[in-house]
């Protein structure tokens, strides 16, 4: 799939939101979009999706392409069973095998004993697996996740930690933003960056992937072997690899006197040379 000299603004008079994007989207990919808030991430998902058409330039060679918005619209007239084989008849399955996909899911999420309840009165959570579900059921070759995993319990992140690993393994592509910079880091081929309307590659580290700011304070002496920064007083900075996150967290959590975490961000690219 393929992204050309793409630009959208909302309204003839509005901003550009994206301007001039250009973006390969080759199969097996698991890409990341990040960005400020309102810097147009959804945008660019939506438009990835074919929710939304871009103002200018072109967009090809979609392929069949599932999407979980960031706001799921729970008031539709539908129980969670029967929104799901429903999705699923829309992208083409039989009704069978879209039946048997929908309660897979659902006791994935471990929901099935919300089969039968009317979307509008499931709590926000299971509203959301439903959300995440309708968009599985479909088995896409292209899925897009905005903040899907947000709302979701920690088993419900992993499931769907899982099956965006069985798309990609499967040759599909996936798209996501997430708030956590540690989402999907061991899966993430590739990252892009929204930034002033343009969507700019995120260099991949020494370690292939995207790195992570973290900062502490509290502790002591910092963990042996760790490379920090000079922070304030009291304060620890430290930037590793994304998916080494996890591990250098349970150290400064396991430190004595344990170091208190403040804040978990991905760090900035290099700005490009002018
Ligand atoms: N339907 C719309 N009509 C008018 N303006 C819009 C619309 N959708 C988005 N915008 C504007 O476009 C800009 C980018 O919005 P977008 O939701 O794509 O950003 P985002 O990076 O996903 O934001 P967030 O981090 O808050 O989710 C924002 O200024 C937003 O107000």
């Amino acid at each position: 799939m393929r992204l050309e000299a793409v630009g959208r603004r909302y309204g003839a008079r509005g901003p550009w939101v994206l301007r001039g994007v250009d973006l390969d989207v080759p199969g097996g990919q698991v890409l990341r979009v990040e960005g400020a808030n309102g810097s147009g991430k959804s945008t660019v998902l939506r438009i990835l999706a074919g929710i939304d058409r871009p103002t200018t330039g072109r967009v090809s060679g979609r392929p069949r392409t599932a999407y979980v918005p960031e706001r799921f619209p729970p008031a539709l007239p539908f129980d969670a069973h029967g929104y799901l084989v429903h999705l699923g008849r829309v992208h083409g399955l039989g009704g069978r095998t879209a039946a048997r996909r929908a309660e897979r899911w659902l006791e994935c999420f471990g929901i099935a004993g919300y089969a039968r309840t009317p979307l509008a009165q499931l709590s926000k959570g299971t509203c959301q697996k439903v959300a995440v579900a309708q968009a599985l059921v479909a088995e896409p070759e292209l899925l897009v996740l905005d903040e899907a995993w947000t709302g979701l319990d920690e088993d419900a992140r992993a499931v769907l930690d899982d099956a965006v690993r069985a798309r990609s393994a499967a040759g599909g592509t996936v798209v996501f933003v997430d708030h956590d910079p540690r989402r999907l880091a061991a899966d993430t081929t590739a990252a892009h960056r929204v930034q002033d309307a343009r969507l700019v590659p995120v260099p991949p580290d020494a370690a292939g992937g995207p790195r992570v700011v973290i900062e502490a304070t509290g502790g002591g002496v910092p963990p042996a072997g760790l490379a920090y920064e000079p922070a304030a007083p009291g304060t620890l900075q430290v930037t590793v690899p994304a998916a080494e996150s996890d591990a250098v967290l349970r150290r400064l959590l396991a430190a004595a006197p344990p170091w208190h975490i403040r804040s978990v961000r991905p760090a900035q690219p290099p700005t490009e040379p002018a």
